[in-house]
């Protein structure tokens, strides 16, 4: 059997379904695109020079490694050109980026998490990019983008996806329709269709949550993990299994595939901060994977793709997949 590639997919959206603008199309071909470099240069790894940090830091005050600042720049460059973009916001630039005057303009915006997964580069662990797009508001036409036209929820985002690069290189994508995967073949340069409808069972025996931060949590998340650890004998009666790589593409891309609950919540060592993971280009673009793929993502309290935006580089509470396992978290949230 002949496999659908991404262009072919993407096409046939398109054209039987109307639901997918030609715009949105070509935009998704040019971050596959470069996505594709990306995965290049990480699989050189020492050989491409692509490993270890600079001596800058991003607008979170994280210490750039050099592959965040040369995804981000592919992704810039990639997109910069296509005529599609109003402006483009990144997790490695603390404001928005304007496609320069030189370019014709188009009327989506563009967030991404170039490289995710940063303290995993180095040791040839999973790491991925994540992106969204939003439609720049309709009085912008005429007038420059600013970061306010970004603060939309998650809600109204046109499409969402990720790069991972991992044993394989995938995509995986959804406009709205579901979520569908492909996978890079290296000889042909080709994303071919592999994983074509994506679920996410609703039960689960595995979650995912760095552990070390356990003593910082709030009540409701020791709850739940305290009974997840209880086991057979607990209140749970089942026994559970735990994975937690520090990507949260290749996290993401486990429950996708086979289930589970991700959560990285709030936490008491910086009691301001909501969580650590961003809302715009981490957490909105995953949730609306997972709840295509028929799970849940809150942030504890509330679904994440109805929060309203404040900022760009917002950071907000994660927990997301399975849905009687959010429903449940989220639960114990609620009752305090
Ligand atoms: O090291 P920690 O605190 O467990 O954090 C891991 C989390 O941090 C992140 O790496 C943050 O992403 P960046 O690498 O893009 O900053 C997530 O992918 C992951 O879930
Ligand atoms: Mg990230
Ligand atoms: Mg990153």
């Amino acid at each position: 059997m002949k496999r659908k590639t991404l262009t072919q997919y993407l096409v046939e959206q398109q054209r039987a379904e109307q639901a997918l603008e030609p715009e949105v199309r070509l935009l998704i071909e040019v971050v596959s695109r470069a996505c594709k470099t990306i995965s290049h240069a990480v699989s050189k790894g020492a050989l491409g020079g692509v490993l270890g940090s600079l001596e800058s830091e991003n607008v979170q005050g994280e210490v750039q490694k050099k592959l965040d600042v040369m995804s981000n720049e592919v992704l810039l460059e990639a997109n910069e050109w296509g005529g599609h973009l109003a402006a483009m916001a990144s997790e490695e630039m603390e404001t928005i980026h304007l496609i320069p005057n030189r370019y014709p303009k188009g009327e989506f915006l563009l967030l991404f998490d170039p490289l995710d997964g940063s303290s995993n580069i180095d040791v040839n662990v999973s790491i991925g990019t994540i992106f969204s797009v939003l439609r720049a508001p309709s009085e912008v036409s005429g007038r420059e983008v600013t970061e306010q036209d970004f603060l939309q929820k998650g809600t109204t985002q046109v499409c969402a996806g990720y790069a991972v690069y991992g044993p394989q290189t995938m995509l995986i994508l959804t406009i709205g329709r579901g979520v569908v995967g492909f996978t890079l073949d290296r000889e042909m340069g080709s994303w071919i269709l592999t994983h074509d409808n994506m679920t996410i069972p609703e039960d689960t025996k595995e979650f995912a949550i760095n552990m070390s931060n356990m003593r910082h949590w709030a009540p409701p998340m020791r709850r739940y993990i305290d009974e997840c650890l209880a086991g057979k004998t607990g209140p749970r009666g089942k026994d559970f299994n735990m994975r937690w790589i520090a990507s949260m593409v290749a996290d993401v891309h486990r429950l996708l595939v086979r289930g589970g609950v991700f959560m990285y919540p709030w936490d008491a060592r910086e009691p301001g901060k909501p969580g650590k993971l961003r809302l715009m280009y981490e957490a909105n673009p995953m949730s609306m994977l997972v709840e295509q793929a028929g799970g849940a993502a809150t942030d504890g309290h509330q679904r994440i793709l109805d929060i309203q935006p404040t900022a760009l580089h917002q950071r907000v509470g994660v927990v997301l997949g399975s849905k009687n396992e959010v429903e449940r978290v989220t639960k114990y949230h609620h009752e305090g």
